[in-house]
C-alpha cells in the first residue's frame, strides 16, 4: 500500500454555467485523516470529492495532494480512487475482472492483476465469491466490492460518495464499522461524502461541514458538537437551540441578549452591544422544573412530548422562542412528567450557551 497524503484545498471554486456551485473554499485535510464533507443537498459537497478526483474541472484555486499540485493532472495520475455512490459494478465480469479492471486498463499483465485483486478480495473478505458476479452478492458484499476496486491502484486518498446510501439501515451500521476499520488498518487519507450527521459523528476524524458551497465548521465532531462555529452548524448538527437576538449588554466573557418581544438571554462569548447574533443553548443540559439565574432559562409552554426510550424530548415556547428543545432523561422526566398546555420552569448553566459566529438572523 502507498502512504497517505495531505489534502490542500486553496482557494478552490465550481462554477456551472451561472451557477456557483462551490466559492473559494481553503481546507487542509491532513494526511492519514478519516474526513467527512457534510451538508445538505445541493451544498457543493460532490462537487468539492469530484474536483478533488479530477471528475471535474477546477473553476478557480488549486488543490495539492502531498507536495504535488494536481489541479491539471487526469484522475489517474493524482493518487487518488473514487468509491461511487452506485458501486457501478460491471454486471458481467466477475469479481476477479471487476477489482482488476482500472490494472487491465494500465496495461498490467493477466496474472499480475489477477494475484493483485485476489489479495483485495481476501483484504475485503470476498475470497470464497471471486467468480461471482455482483449480482449474485448481497448489498454489504457488492460495497466491499466497489471498496476493493478502488484500493486496487494503491491510492494515497480514497475519495467516497455517499458509500452508504444504498444499504438498509442495520447493514449501513456494520459497514460504517468497516470503513473506520479500513481506514485505521491501511492508514490512507478518506474523503467521504455524506449528508448524515451521525454518520459524520460516528466515522470523522475531521468533520466539514458545507452550506451553500462554503465551509462553515472544519473541526473534529467534537469540538463541532461542543462548539458549533455558526447558527448554520448549530441547527444541522441538531443538539442546539438557535436563539437570535441584539446584544444589550457585555460582561467578562459574557454577553446577554434580548429577543425581539421576548426575554433576555446570557451567553459565554464576546461581541459589541447592539450587534444581531445568535447564541446556542444545548439540548441536552436544560433542566426543568427548579429555580435559575435570570438569562439562563425562561418559562415555556410545552407544545409536544416525545418518548425515545432512554431519553423524553420536550418541545416548548415562550420568552419569544419558538420550538425551543429540551432532551430530558427518561428517569428527570418521569420523575415530574409534563404535559402539552403546562407551563415550566427551564435553566441551565452559562457553559451550556454560547455565542455563535456567521451571520445572525438579526
Ligand atoms: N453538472 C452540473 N451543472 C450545473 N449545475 C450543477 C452541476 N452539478 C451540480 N450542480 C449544482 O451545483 C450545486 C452543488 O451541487 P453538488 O452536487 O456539489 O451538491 P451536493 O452537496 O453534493 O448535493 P447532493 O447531496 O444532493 O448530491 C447544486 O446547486 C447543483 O444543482
Amino acid at each position: 500500500m502507498s502512504k497517505a497524503a495531505a489534502i490542500d484545498i486553496a482557494g478552490v471554486s465550481k462554477i456551472y454555467g451561472n451557477t456557483t456551485a462551490v466559492h473559494e473554499i481553503s481546507l487542509k485535510i491532513p494526511a492519514g485523516t478519516y474526513c467527512c464533507l457534510l451538508g445538505p443537498s445541493g451544498c457543493g459537497k460532490t462537487s468539492t470529492l469530484r474536483m478533488i478526483a479530477g471528475h471535474e474541472t477546477i473553476s478557480a484555486g488549486d488543490i495539492l495532494l502531498g507536495n504535488t499540485n494536481i489541479t491539471d493532472l487526469p484522475p489517474a495520475r493524482r493518487g487518488t480512487a473514487m468509491m461511487f455512490q452506485s458501486y457501478a459494478l460491471f454486471p458481467h465480469l466477475d469479481l476477479i475482472d471487476n477489482v482488476a479492471f482500472s490494472l487491465k486498463m494500465k496495461g498490467v499483465d493477466k496474472q499480475a492483476r489477477h494475484a493483485k485483486a485476489l489479495e483485495m478480495l481476501r483484504l475485503m473478505q470476498l475470497e470464497p465469491y471471486a467468480n461471482r458476479r455482483p449480482a449474485q452478492l448481497s448489498g454489504g458484499q457488492q460495497q466491499r466490492v466497489a471498496l476493493a476496486r478502488a484500493l486496487i491502484t494503491d491510492p494515497e486518498v480514497l475519495l467516497l460518495d455517499e458509500p452508504l446510501s444504498a444499504l438498509d439501515p442495520f447493514l449501513k451500521i456494520r459497514m460504517r464499522a468497516e470503513l473506520k476499520k479500513l481506514q485505521t488498518s491501511l492508514g490512507i487519507t478518506f474523503v467521504h461524502v455524506t449528508h448524515s450527521q451521525e454518520e459524520a459523528m460516528a466515522l470523522a476524524d475531521l468533520i466539514v461541514i458545507m452550506n451553500d458551497g462554503r465551509i462553515e465548521q472544519a473541526a473534529p465532531p467534537r469540538t463541532v458538537f461542543q462548539r458549533p462555529a455558526t447558527a448554520f452548524v448549530a441547527r444541522f448538527m441538531g443538539d442546539h437551540n438557535v436563539i437570535s437576538g441584539r446584544v444589550t449588554a457585555v460582561g467578562e466573557g459574557s454577553v446577554t441578549i434580548s429577543v425581539a418581544g421576548g426575554g433576555d438571554f446570557t451567553a459565554s462569548g464576546q461581541a459589541e452591544i447592539g450587534a444581531p447574533v445568535d447564541i446556542a443553548v444545548r439540548t441536552d443540559r436544560v433542566r426543568i422544573g427548579e429555580g435559575g439565574v435570570p438569562g439562563l432559562g425562561f418559562t415555556g409552554s410545552v407544545t409536544n412530548v416525545e418518548y425515545r426510550g432512554s431519553t423524553v424530548k420536550l418541545m416548548l415556547s415562550g420568552a419569544g422562542v419558538e420550538d425551543f428543545t429540551a432532551i430530558l432523561s427518561e428517569s428527570a422526566y418521569f420523575a415530574n412528567p409534563v404535559k402539552v398546555g403546562e407551563a415550566v420552569v427551564l435553566n441551565w448553566d452559562l457553559a451550556d450557551a454560547i455565542l455563535l459566529g456567521g451571520p445572525a438572523a438579526g
